[in-house]
């Protein structure tokens, strides 16, 4: 065979072991409630292999016993033929039947347990911390729910049953044959190392294949997800043909590596076909000769006929079925390590538990990276007072949005302490500390729904009065008023109808909504018309009354009544101060000041 070319073999992806105990023995916790389920199933595989052994030897009876028998009236033939006939008629039926059985028990049990790993997997992931999301890939772990949680269902239901089902079958041919005629069947059988041979050989080729055909899946996967949603990007700067260019590599390259596969297909089935074929020529050879010497009986030739043929199927399901077990394996492995990954963030042992939260908030020489020891935060300190607007300026990458989801504990700090009255948030339970906080981010996030339902976030105990009071307050109600539907109305595709600047009022909503103590608000960088900016402007002076408030600034004309601004540059906090101490000092504040306002 030819080999491929070396662009074609890729180095980067990671063998499938075939067997890992550690794999397995976490997967088997998903069995182990359908036991009861799986030894019906093996049970009803032990009727069906014996149904699918009597049929052939109903055929020898019919022969021997009444078409060639000699010495019984044609009248006892002709009854014992029928009689024969009823016989295999009843067990293919009950061949038939047990099998429907088998088969809706299977789909029952792979059903169940695919939910299982499903809930599991979204239950693991909704505890995983950013730094977690940061690392994989959205597309990398819908694959994990979807296709790979799919493999694993192949793998108790396909694989596993019939790996079963195909090994009975051979034994139970094979000791049938050797209780026939064991001369015959060990003729007939001399194919069968040929074939081993032949399956060694061809799971190389394939093992290459099948590695090369995942990698190649996942180039697709990965750039389709990428350049779907880069479209519009992609449409403005006219990138469509060098994109297009780009994707048909891949896609290419796919169908090649698929061709590939296909080619060792098209070499290994017609080779097991002529070795079933060569057993069968044996058969009539050496069986043909013994029956005309009288050693066996042609029933018995007839029978070994039909054996070999049921032989040889199950031979070449079982190594086209590597291919499965192998995409099993791999799924079963990526889950594996996704599930026993633990969460970066973990709630305390015994954590102290607030009755209220009056919003001071302390960072004690903070040290943060995102990774390793890229400090991101340099021993940075402040005090924020309950009920203070506080607002953080500094080029972009200085580290401003870092502190603020540091706040809510989605990252964990390396160094010092952050304290929220007093208390350290490491000691708070994420859920209650998060209770307290409300987050206004620059992209605000809106989920598939209504609008309703974007501002309570499904949390029934927001009446719809408070919905609308809210709303009216943060001057979101006016424009949800002229919508068709008005608080009813759907939200598609994130929002995508909505304007940067309504999505950020019904992000102010959502915040008020929810009553925080805290609240942060990760300005928009984006231009706003002037009117929604005075809007916005006007409901953020609302709803930081009375409430611990944390600003990211971009424009520094909407943080000047601010009781504090903390300039950060390069992860250090380098001014703090108000608006006109900051000016009167001539730092880093006052440049950005004159900068702005030189832009404008
Ligand atoms: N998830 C992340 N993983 C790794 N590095 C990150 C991550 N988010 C931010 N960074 C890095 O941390 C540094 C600070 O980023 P941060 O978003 O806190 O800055 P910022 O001051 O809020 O910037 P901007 O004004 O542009 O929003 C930057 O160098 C950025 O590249």
């Amino acid at each position: 065979m030819r080999t491929l070319p070396k662009e074609y073999i890729d180095e980067e992806n990671p063998q499938v072991k075939l067997y890992d105990r550690n794999v397995l023995n976490y997967m088997k916790k998903y069995a182990q409630p359908y036991i009861k389920h799986f030894i019906i199933v093996f049970l009803l595989l032990l009727i069906i292999t014996g149904t699918n052994l009597t049929g052939p030897y109903i055929f020898k009876m019919v022969i021997d016993n009444y078409l060639n028998a000699k010495n019984i009236s044609p009248i006892v033939k002709y009854r014992g033929v029928v009689l024969l006939g009823f016989l295999y008629f009843g067990i293919a039926l009950a061949g038939g039947i047990f099998n429907f059985l088998q088969s809706v028990m299977l789909q029952y049990i792979g059903q169940k347990i695919l939910y299982n790993i499903r809930t599991d997997i979204f239950v693991h992931l909704q505890q995983m911390s950013l730094s977690f999301f940061d690392k994989n890939p959205v597309g990398r772990l819908v694959t994990r729910i979807t296709s790979d949680t799919d493999a694993i269902n192949d793998m108790f239901t396909n694989v596993l049953v019939f790996l079963v089902q195909d090994m009975l079958l051979i034994t139970g041919t094979i000791i049938v044959m050797i209780k026939l005629d064991y001369r015959l069947a060990l003729l007939s059988l001399v194919v069968v190392p040929l074939v081993a041979i032949s399956t060694i050989i061809f799971r190389r080729y394939d093992r290459k294949a099948y590695r090369m055909i995942r990698t190649r899946i996942a180039r697709i996967y990965a750039s389709l997800s990428e350049y779907i949603s880069g479209m519009r990007i992609i449409q403005i700067f006219n990138r469509e043909k060098m994109i297009y260019d780009k994707f048909d590599n891949i896609n290419k390259d796919y169908m090649n590596v698929s061709f590939y596969q296909l080619k060792i297909f098209s070499i290994f089935r017609p080779l097991n076909e002529f070795y079933r074929f060569l057993a069968l020529t044996i058969l009539i050879w050496i069986g043909g000769g013994q029956v005309l010497r009288g050693y066996i009986t042609f029933g018995v030739l007839f029978a070994f006929f039909n054996y070999i043929n049921q032989l040889f199927q199950p031979i070449i399901d079982l190594s086209e079925k590597y291919d499965m077990i192998q995409s099993s394996m791999a799924a079963a492995e990526k889950i594996y390590t996704l599930l026993t990954t633990p969460p970066d963030i973990k709630d305390p042992e015994n954590p102290i538990i607030p009755e209220t939260i009056k919003g001071r908030i302390e960072f004690k020489n903070v040290w943060f990276a995102y990774n390793g020891e890229d400090w991101v935060l340099k021993d940075v300190s402040f005090t924020i007072e309950p009920g203070q607007t506080v607002a953080f300026v500094g080029a972009t990458g200085a580290g401003k949005s870092s502190i603020i989801s540091l706040i809510s504990r989605l990252y964990d700090i390396q160094k010092g302490e952050i304290l929220i009255d007093g208390i350290n948030i490491k000691n708070i339970p994420q859920s209650v500390l998060r209770r307290h906080i409300a987050v206004v981010l620059q992209d605000v996030f809106l989920f598939t729904g209504d609008i309703k339902s974007n501002i309570r976030l499904n949390n029934e105990e927001i009446s719809d009065e408070k919905l609308k009071e809210v709303a009216t307050y943060v001057n979101a109600d006016k424009f949800i008023q002229k919508l068709p539907k008005k608080y009813d109305e759907p939200v598609t595709e994130r929002g995508s109808t909505l304007s940067q600047g309504q999505r950020q009022l019904i992000a102010f909503a959502r915040a008020l909504a929810f009553d925080p103590t805290i609240l942060v608000l990760d300005e928009a960088t984006a231009n706003i018309d002037t009117e929604t900016e005075q809007l916005i402007q006007d409901s953020l002076m609302k709803i930081s009354k009375n409430r611990t408030t944390i600003i990211v600034a971009h424009r520094l004309s909407t943080i000047q009544h601010a009781d504090n601004i903390i300039v950060i540059h390069k992860g250090r906090i380098r001014e703090m101060g108000k608006h006109q101490e900051l000016l009167a000092k001539q730092g880093i504040y006052y440049k950005l000041y004159q900068l702005q306002n030189a832009k404008i």
